[in-house]
């Protein structure tokens, strides 16, 4: 299959020994949507900025609709679309004006620019907002023009970065539709980074789950999750318990497995959740450790993080992940290995 991304081992370092990307590989296929998962400071945005030709790797390979964004960063500049994190759309200029601006730029006559502007005006919901200066948009209205704006050459393949961030639930399911959209009727390649997790769960047809600059592991979001049996089962303590202390009461338990201890939360996971936890909460007390609360969830793509990263999702989020210099490698089973089984040995 001809991916329409392919990047293999890319690593970034920037200034102060920050290593931003540590080795990250992933592919995206023609009509596909990969959500690049991870959460502040992981990576996603200096991944997209060397796809689309901003930044250079200092190691790793990557091509865009088929071209070397070394060798041919102008072909890809055509073939791409980028919606960035921040919009580029002139606020003081019209929503109209800002996409026949962005026709010119791409080498459209007038004509053609116009009519390409009153399609994506119509298409995405703009037309009545159309002539009105965007700096009067809401979120909602400003983010469907600048998908809008990424698209207005036609590419094949297409960059959204952070594209629900700061819009109202409403707002983010409409994008949420043209975004399936795009990747359905117009088959084009879209590479999504997000740090919501039902997002990606949503809207991804593969995840990669990215963490201190590497994808830690791949799949769609169903097998990612299908490869956690059973449920998952986390206790709040009321402080957070020596670490091996903790590991020691929970590993007498019969049938838990994956213990992960992350300061006061604990989990483990177990065929049946809800025959494990008497036994949990038995062990802890034995060991003195006083449970707040504790909840039995079927897997969700936070226990899938949780198993490869090593912490919680939001907690690293929280924690801003940082760069490592060289970091050992994430807790739980063979990242790589996992990661290929989740995608049937297509994981890069
Ligand atoms: N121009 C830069 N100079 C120095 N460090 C940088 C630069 N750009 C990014 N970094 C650092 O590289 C690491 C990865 O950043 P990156 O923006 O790629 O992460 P991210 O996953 O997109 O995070 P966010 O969700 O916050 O955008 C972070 O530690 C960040 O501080």
């Amino acid at each position: 299959m001809a991916y329409a991304i392919e990047a293999e081992g890319l690593v970034k370092t920037y200034p102060d020994d920050v290593r931003a990307l540590d080795g990250l590989s992933v592919t995206v296929g023609p009509g596909e949507i990969l959500g690049l998962l991870g959460p502040n400071g992981a990576g996603k945005s200096t991944t997209v900025k060397i796809l689309t030709t901003l930044v250079r790797p200092d190691a790793g390979t990557a091509t865009v609709a088929g071209h070397d964004v070394l060798r041919r960063p102008d072909r890809v500049r055509r073939a791409i679309g980028v919606v960035p994190q921040r919009s580029g759309a002139d606020p003081d200029a019209s929503g109209r004006d800002n996409l026949v601006l962005q026709g010119r730029l791409y080498g459209l006559g007038g004509t053609a620019a116009r009519r390409r502007a009153a399609e994506l005006l119509e298409r995405f919901g703009l037309a009545e907002a159309a002539s009105r200066p965007v700096r009067t948009y809401s979120g909602g209205t400003q983010r469907r023009l600048d998908v809008a704006l990424g698209l207005v050459h036609r590419p094949e393949v297409l960059f959204l970065d952070e594209p629900t961030t700061g819009l109202d639930p409403e707002a983010r399911a409409s994008m949420w539709a043209e975004i399936a959209r795009l990747a359905g009727d117009d088959a084009l390649a879209i590479l999504l980074t997000t740090h919501y997790l039902d997002e990606a769960d949503r809207l991804a047809r593969r995840v990669a789950i990215v963490d201190r600059g590497r994808v830690v592991a791949e799949g769609t979001p169903d097998a990612l999750k299908g490869e956690l049996r059973g449920d998952a089962v986390h206790v709040e303590c009321a402080e957070a318990p020596a670490e091996p202390l903790a590991r020691e009461a929970l590993g007498r338990v019969p049938g838990v497995r994956d213990i992960v201890v992350d300061g006061p939360r604990l989990s483990v996971r177990a065929d049946d959740g809800a025959a494990a936890l008497p036994g949990v909460l038995a062990a802890l007390d034995q060991a003195g450790i006083l449970a707040a609360a504790a909840t039995v969830a079927r897997p969700s793509l936070d226990d899938v993080y949780l198993r490869y990263a090593g912490r919680r999702f939001a907690q690293a989020n929280q924690a801003d992940a940082g760069p490592l210099p060289a970091g050992p490698p994430p807790a739980g089973p063979s990242a790589e290995s996992s990661a290929r089984a989740a995608t049937g040995g297509g994981a890069r």
